[in-house]
């Protein structure tokens, strides 16, 4: 059964917004509908994405209040509008929407990299809408309508890079309806942002990506005994491994800075333990991972490890 809505967090008396528009209806998208529309963060909640098989259902799954038929349909009149799609399609949908956003309305993204959705947007938006990005790190290997469920955001960060000088009530509405999916909100710059998950983020799902398909490649050497033992620490990289590939392909092309400057640190690093494992130094094996070890429980003493999100999602 899913979660009630008021065990993931509490119910809104009076909407947030009049209109909350959604571009994009995969897991993101979904899941905001799915809060949104159940606790109260919206008057209406519209939803678009391009394609027609999405839309369709997106309507048999009985997502928000409304499916529109086009992007312009879906903003018109919108307060709060949030680009669910892919990072490489964000400036050109901003494009195509820009004309029928209207004066006051708050524009958003949940893109997984932030300075190039920025460069991509800014130079679209019409005078009087405020652009305040977000990116909820918080996700599934699943895609599409379907992989959506209410409480994803509960308890996981939700980072906002607004520009300098950026209307500060925008800033706090958009805090205020990610706090109200359960979100803990923190403020960034956009090149911090994407420096940060270049390693947090980008770097592991590079790494899963690439042991998946290196464990591929030996099929014939292992006798394909890789996904018949792969109980531990291989199953774990499997499901990285799954993301959907257009939105990676986007997130590496979009942070390629970044990324190769947290890659080229990976590989030194890499080269260390190499080097101690070829000369059997024992020592410099046992105190990186007593250090890493350390990092791990940190992080689940933060309440940052994932089972409770997993667990309601099952309930
Ligand atoms: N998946 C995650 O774990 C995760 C977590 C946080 C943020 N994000 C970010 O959220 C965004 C969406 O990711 P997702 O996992 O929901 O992807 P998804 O693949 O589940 O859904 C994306 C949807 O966007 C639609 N779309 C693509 N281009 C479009 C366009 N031009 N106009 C309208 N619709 C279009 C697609 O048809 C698809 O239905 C991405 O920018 C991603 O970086 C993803
Ligand atoms: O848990 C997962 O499946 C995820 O990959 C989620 C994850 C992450 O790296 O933490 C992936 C990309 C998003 O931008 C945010 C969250």
């Amino acid at each position: 059964m899913a979660p009630s809505q008021d065990s993931f967090a509490p119910r809104r008396e009076a909407p947030l917004f009049g209109r909350l528009a959604i571009i994009g209806i995969g897991l993101i998208g979904s899941s905001i509908a799915h809060a949104a529309k159940a606790l109260n963060l919206a008057g209406r909640v519209v939803l678009y994405d391009r394609e027609p098989e999405v839309r369709q259902r997106a309507r048999e799954l009985g997502l928000g209040h409304e499916i529109a038929d086009s992007a312009a349909a879906a903003v018109a009149d919108a307060d709060h509008i949030i680009l669910c799609v892919p990072v490489g399609a964000c400036g050109p949908v901003a494009a195509e929407i820009a004309s029928a956003l209207k004066p006051g309305a708050i524009l958003s993204d949940v893109g997984s990299v932030k300075k190039s959705v920025v460069e991509a947007v800014t130079p679209h938006l019409p005078e009087g809408v405020q652009f305040v990005p977000a990116h909820p790190v918080a996700g599934t290997e699943n895609s599409g309508p379907d992989a959506g469920f209410p409480s994803l955001f509960l308890n996981r960060w939700c980072i906002l890079t607004p520009a300098e000088g950026a209307d500060p009530a925008a800033i706090a509405a958009t805090r205020q309806f990610w706090e109200g999916m359960g979100a803990i909100v923190e403020i960034m710059t956009a090149s911090h942002h994407d420096l940060v998950l270049a390693v947090t983020s980008h770097l592991p799902h590079l790494i899963a990506y690439n042991i998946v398909g290196t464990a591929e490649d030996l099929a014939a050497v292992t006798q394909s005994e890789v996904i018949k033992f792969s109980a531990g620490g291989f199953r774990d990289f499997t499901r990285i491994a799954a993301s959907d590939p257009t939105m990676w392909r986007d997130v590496f092309l979009h942070n390629k800075d970044a990324v190769l400057e947290m890659l080229g640190r990976f590989s030194e690093d890499l080269a260390v333990l190499t080097r101690a494992i070829r000369f059997g130094d024992g020592d410099t094996l046992h105190k990186h991972f007593t250090r890493t070890r350390a990092i791990r429980r940190g992080i689940v003493a933060l309440g940052q490890e994932k089972p409770e999100t997993e667990k309601l999602r099952k309930d």
